[in-house]
């Protein structure tokens, strides 16, 4: 893979820099529940404003579909950097238009602005020419800090780089740093543990791990796609129906190629998504009609635990169950204390993951807890970015 320029390979004073960062973080009731991205893009931030640069960010927070909705405002992360920073950060209502454009003409030499969520125009998901065009005028210089968003190839995260230079912000040349010397001779047992509940997106990338692990465990809302591929019940568990071939196929691949393959055999279910519901726990083959799974149970935690522990090199991406409710947080809570235990080299990617390792306030104790989930998996595939493919190479 090329090398790319980065932050410190371009002028900024008194440039208009149009910086996109991920602030796409766990929010409870209009708060921000774990700020560990946007605290990961402050050294760029701080590090361009010192440079008398005019900082523009931009990010998307959840998954609007191209409406403006009111609980995926941006309002709580911008309050939350600017008491990072110790300086004021103005937040707009929009991210590109008459007001924006304003708002940028006033701005001064090492002003921050953030713009409103970029995935509330229909045109960002579908990297759409103009609204890229539009997110460009507003900016000399792109700079590129979303590593937890550059497997997408969106308007503000890729189209932008058609019509004004990109380069990389510090957090995601650390990223690709990082888990780039992870990854290129692992030691082994190597060993991917795969949860979450985006069964769609990360479903794919289990193809290609098969390839290189020797061990995967499978938990979480991803779990009972493969449940199903064994033949079980999953009552109302989630499942992506049109998955569960693709599912027997891995099941069938793990065994040609002599990965060791682990998937739960026992559940915590209960007869509500809530954390008053009833619970008990059952075998896999047991999650009857009314009953979803909603974590790992603990025979299934204790196995994974011991993998964790005879690991060289784990990576883990996504939780093992709803554990931001206290009934369904056992096995992530094992999990992440096992990735603590380990003398593995541990990689903890995605959003809620990192929420978890905080949560369980082992964060300390990975070698690096990444800002990205899909990404970092898409990264391990071996597949250059498309958020780092768009950027100025480097001489
Ligand atoms: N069994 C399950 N059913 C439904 N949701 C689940 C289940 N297990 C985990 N989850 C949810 O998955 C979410 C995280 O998924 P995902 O976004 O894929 O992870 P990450 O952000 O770490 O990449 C968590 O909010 C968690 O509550
Ligand atoms: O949270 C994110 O990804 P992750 O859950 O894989 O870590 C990123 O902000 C990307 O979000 P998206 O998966 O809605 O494009």
């Amino acid at each position: 893979m090329k090398l790319k320029k980065t932050v410190r390979d371009v002028e900024l004073n008194g440039k208009r820099v149009f910086c996109r960062v991920d602030f796409n973080v766990p929010m409870e009731e209009g708060k921000v529940t774990d700020d560990t991205r946007i605290r990961a893009a402050l050294p760029t931030i701080e590090y361009m404003t010192g440079k008398g640069a005019k900082v523009i960010l931009a990010s998307h927070l959840g998954r609007p579909k191209g409406e403006v909705k009111e609980d995926m405002r941006l309002t709580a992360a911008g309050e939350q950097l600017s008491e990072l920073l110790g300086k004021p950060v103005r937040k707009l209502d929009a991210s590109v238009g008459e007001e924006v454009e304003q708002a940028i003409a006033s701005m001064k030499d090492g002003d921050i602005l953030l713009l409103e969520n970029v995935r509330f125009n229909p045109g960002e998901e579908k990297n759409d020419a103009e609204l890229a065009k539009q997110f460009a005028e507003l900016a000399d210089v792109f700079v590129n800090d979303a590593f937890g968003t550059a497997h997408r190839a969106h308007a503000s995260t890729a189209g932008i780089a058609q019509y004004i230079p990109g380069v990389l912000g510090f957090l995601l040349e650390k990223e690709l740093d990082v888990l780039g010397k992870a990854l290129s001779d692992p030691e082994r047992p190597f060993t991917a543990i795969i949860g979450g509940a985006k069964v769609k997106d990360k479903i794919g990338v289990i193809d290609n791990l098969l390839d290189k692990v020797d061990n995967l465990l499978i938990g979480g809302g991803l779990s009972y796609t493969f449940t199903r591929a064994q033949g079980h019940q999953t009552g109302d568990s989630l499942v992506e129906e049109d998955k569960v071939e693709l599912a027997k196929s891995f099941i069938q691949k793990a065994k040609e190629k002599d990965v060791n393959l682990y998937l739960p055999t026992d559940a915590v279910v209960a007869n509500a998504f809530s954390v008053v519901a009833e619970t008990k726990i059952v075998s896999v083959g047991e999650i009857s009609e009314g009953w979803m799974g909603l974590d790992i149970g603990p025979e299934t935690a204790e196995r994974y635990k011991q993998v964790i522990l005879d690991s060289k090199f784990v990576i883990w991406n996504g939780p093992m169950g709803v554990f931001e409710m206290e009934p369904f947080a056992n096995g992530t809570k094992t999990v992440a204390d096992a990735m603590a235990e380990t003398a593995a080299y541990t990689v903890i990617g995605g959003g809620d993951s990192a929420a978890a390792v905080e949560k369980f306030e082992v964060a300390d104790k990975m070698d690096h807890v990444s800002t990205g989930g899909g990404a970092s998996l898409e990264f391990m595939e071996g597949k250059e970015l498309p958020g780092v493919a768009v950027l100025e190479d480097r001489e």
